[in-house]
């Protein structure tokens, strides 16, 4: 089987939901390669944490709880979510697992609560990630992987518009030239590979330098490179600096921003200056920058800013998992 879904952008491409059906209601998900739990706001959570979700019901006939199963997970970010485990029929564009751990949540944070367009996470991340007690749960991909055509998934992401996943099958309108692969270290649970060099500014003229390893996450909205990278970036931004009010890097609105060019696998990927405008501030005419700093999480993320520029293919059809990127 296989199976095709579209990728709606929250605004400024914060995150990408997804039309999920679990057993007869459809909920809309952001599909999250940072993270192993499918969880759901529910008919079990207070009212007070509900914004206008649309909550799985555990009282469902095709909804068999878990007895005794609990989960507790947070985020990069600091918002989190907890709750309890049912099996239910989950189908993604067509690809269909007749029986997935729903985590049905009995508390979100507040970030989820006020997200509103988002009724949960699908998480794309490797099961041994997975934060269900006292047995973790396999995720969608792996639940269905073995009667996929292909055991891989794809993520199209786009800004301003519907982009797609796809499961079990790689769709060659997404992308121009050959598909560059690299070998994925799965060891911290994630999809982790090694970025080699970085160009700021096309010309070749720029500083250069190497990123080292890092994560592909469609589940955070920004890039974040060690502080070299970005500190060489800023520096062809003019009149952008780091605010410690708003926790980042920003510039005036109307800067003109380079591109970025990171080699992966040897081939040298473009992310336009385009990408790294994330958001206004709200103050000053400032925007906040698509590109920030990895000292505060530890690690490289290669979030949405850079996965929007490529058309991404996160592959277990070798037997050890690999990560493909092409230029679209
Ligand atoms: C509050 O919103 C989120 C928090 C954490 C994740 C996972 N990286 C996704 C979200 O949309």
């Amino acid at each position: 089987q296989t199976g095709t879904v579209a990728a709606n952008p929250e605004q400024y491409d914060q995150a990408y939901i997804c039309p999920v059906t679990i057993g007869s209601q459809t909920l809309h998900l952001d599909f999250d390669t940072g993270s192993s739990d499918l969880w759901v706001f529910s008919n079990l959570m207070p009212s007070s944490e509900v914004d206008g979700q649309t909550e799985f019901n555990t009282n469902s006939a095709g909804a068999t709880k878990k007895d005794g199963y609990t989960w507790s997970i947070s985020y990069g970010d600091g918002s989190g979510a907890s709750g309890v485990v049912y099996a239910d029929t989950v189908n993604v564009g067509g690809a269909t697992a007749t029986s997935q751990a729903v985590e049905a949540a009995t508390s979100v944070s507040s970030e989820f609560t006020s997200d509103t367009g988002s009724d949960g996470l699908l998480g794309l991340a490797f099961s041994s990630i997975n934060q269900v007690k006292p047995t973790p749960q396999t995720t969608f991909f792996d639940t269905v992987k073995s009667s996929l055509e292909a055991e891989l998934f794809t993520a199209d992401l786009q800004s301003n518009g519907p982009g797609s996943y796809t499961f079990g099958y790689i769709d060659s309108s997404k992308y121009t030239g050959s598909i560059t692969y690299t070998a994925v270290d799965n060891s911290q649970g994630f999809w982790g590979f090694t970025a080699g060099g970085y160009t700021v500014g096309g010309g070749g003229s720029n500083s250069t330098g190497t990123i080292g390893s890092a994560i592909a996450d469609t589940g955070t909205s920004l890039m974040y490179l060690p502080t070299a990278a970005v500190q060489s970036y800023y520096s062809q931004v003019s009149g952008s600096s780091y605010s410690s009010s708003q926790g980042g890097y920003i510039f005036p609105c109307s800067a003109s921003l380079p591109s970025l060019t990171v080699s992966i696998g040897g081939h040298g990927f473009v992310v336009p200056g385009s990408n790294f405008n994330y958001s206004p501030t709200g103050s000053g005419n400032t925007c906040f920058g698509g590109l920030q700093e990895n000292t505060g999480i530890g690690f490289t993320i290669f979030g949405d800013v850079f996965l929007r520029a490529v058309y991404a293919i996160f592959d277990e059809t070798q037997g050890s998992p690999r990560i493909g990127f092409a230029a679209q």
